[in-house]
């Protein structure tokens, strides 16, 4: 199963530009979360000080007790072992075949036999849906293939930790549907904790457990799916309807004059122009095994539920199977004003409507 990572306190500043600060937030074990996040808010620089990459000067990463920020370089490459990373552009060597690339961690860091090698290989390809392909060089086949490639380069050390940055990027909508089935089964057959960084609302809304939000130097949000999903945080909302209209603008957030400018000109909000629901999260395809993460994530979010917005409880709620009993302490009216939620919790407004419940698979 995989590890948690617990993030807390983190900034990170290239000489005198803050890129974000003071990040808190946990990746739970084996569950999938994604983090969104205009464009050059930091996401890539987060996932690479996650694994060490990068050096933030405040704050921490606890990966099975070691620091990826502060400990000695020893111990953050040994627990570097732990993470898969797939890169946006599959990062493969152009000159080795896939075979040769997505065997190159295992004969760099393992003393695997050649003929163990190559039944992870070929394992790791057939789950990425690219066996037979494994004489190809990486200029042979399509940008997808590529990233399918980068997949399960990232796979052969048998992470407990994926990190996926852009998985969806340069890639049609037919192929990211099946980039994101792809995310899901990977998770039901290995288990892995993993974090996705993504701009695409199609996975966004169908593929994790948690998400997160980079905004203005800060971390928005980061919880159940619901949460974010529901948020009426004028950013989130916009950012889900990609609507022109809110705080973000073409290359920066916009200013505080030209959002006063854009109310004065009465242009409809984000909240008013989408309905938003919370569509039903991808199940494993028929065959594999279940999630593991969800009965673990289930009894996570049920034990935190009185803490959550009320739209986002009701999805909750909605998504569960019926008769699944509800904890007692879980109060079903809004929270009295003034006790507000918990730390980590965005704060309750204004309701969502209703969420449909989930439908069944065909
Ligand atoms: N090594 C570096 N030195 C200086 N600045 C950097 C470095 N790496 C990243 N940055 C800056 O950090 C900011 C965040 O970059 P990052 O690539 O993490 O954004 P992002 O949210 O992933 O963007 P996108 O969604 O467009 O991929 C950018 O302004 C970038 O120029």
């Amino acid at each position: 199963m995989g590890i948690e990572v617990v993030v807390e306190g983190l900034t990170k500043s290239f000489g005198r530009k803050n890129i974000w600060q003071d990040i808190t937030l946990t990746l739970p074990a084996g569950e999938v979360s994604v983090m969104l996040g205009p464009s050059g808010t930091g996401k890539t620089v987060f996932l690479k000080s996650l694994i060490g990459l990068v050096k933030p000067e405040r704050g921490s990463v606890l990966v099975d007790g070691v620091d990826m920020v502060r400990s000695r370089e020893r111990d953050v490459y040994e627990a570097r072992k732990k993470f898969g990373l797939m890169f946006q552009d599959g990062a493969l060597f152009g000159s080795m075949n896939l075979f040769d690339n997505i065997a190159f961690p295992l004969r760099e860091h393992t003393r695997k036999k050649e003929s163990e090698i190559r039944r992870i290989v070929m394992e790791r390809l057939e789950m990425v849906g690219l066996a037979g392909d494994e004489d190809k060089l990486p200029g042979e086949i399509s940008g997808g293939m590529r990233k399918r490639a980068g997949l399960a380069r990232a796979l052969v050390l048998d992470p407990e930790i994926i990190l996926c940055d852009e998985p969806d990027s340069g890639l049609d909508p037919v192929r990211t549907a099946y980039t994101s089935q792809l995310l899901i089964d990977l998770n039901a057959q290995i288990d892995a904790t993993m974090l996705i960084v993504t701009h695409n609302l199609d996975i966004a809304a169908t593929v994790p457990d948690n998400m997160g939000m980079l905004f203005r130097r800060h971390l928005v949000t980061f919880g159940p799916r619901e949460v974010l999903l529901t948020s009426d945080e004028p950013v989130v909302a916009q950012f889900l309807s990609g609507s022109r209209s809110g705080p973000i603008g073409m290359s920066e957030e916009k200013d505080a004059a030209t959002l006063a400018r854009e109310a004065d000109d009465g242009a409809p909000g984000p909240l008013q122009t989408v309905p938003r629901e919370v569509v039903p999260q991808l199940e494993p395809t028929p065959g594999l095994p279940e999630r593991q993460a969800v009965r673990r994530r289930r009894e996570r979010v049920l034990g935190m539920l009185d803490q959550l917005p009320p739209a986002a409880r009701r999805a909750i709620e909605a998504s569960l199977p019926q008769h699944t009993p509800l904890p007692r302490r879980v109060s079903t009216t809004r929270r009295p004003p003034g006790t507000g939620p918990e730390p980590g919790v965005p704060a309750a407004g204004a309701e969502s409507p209703a969420p449909r419940p989930p439908q069944e698979r065909p």
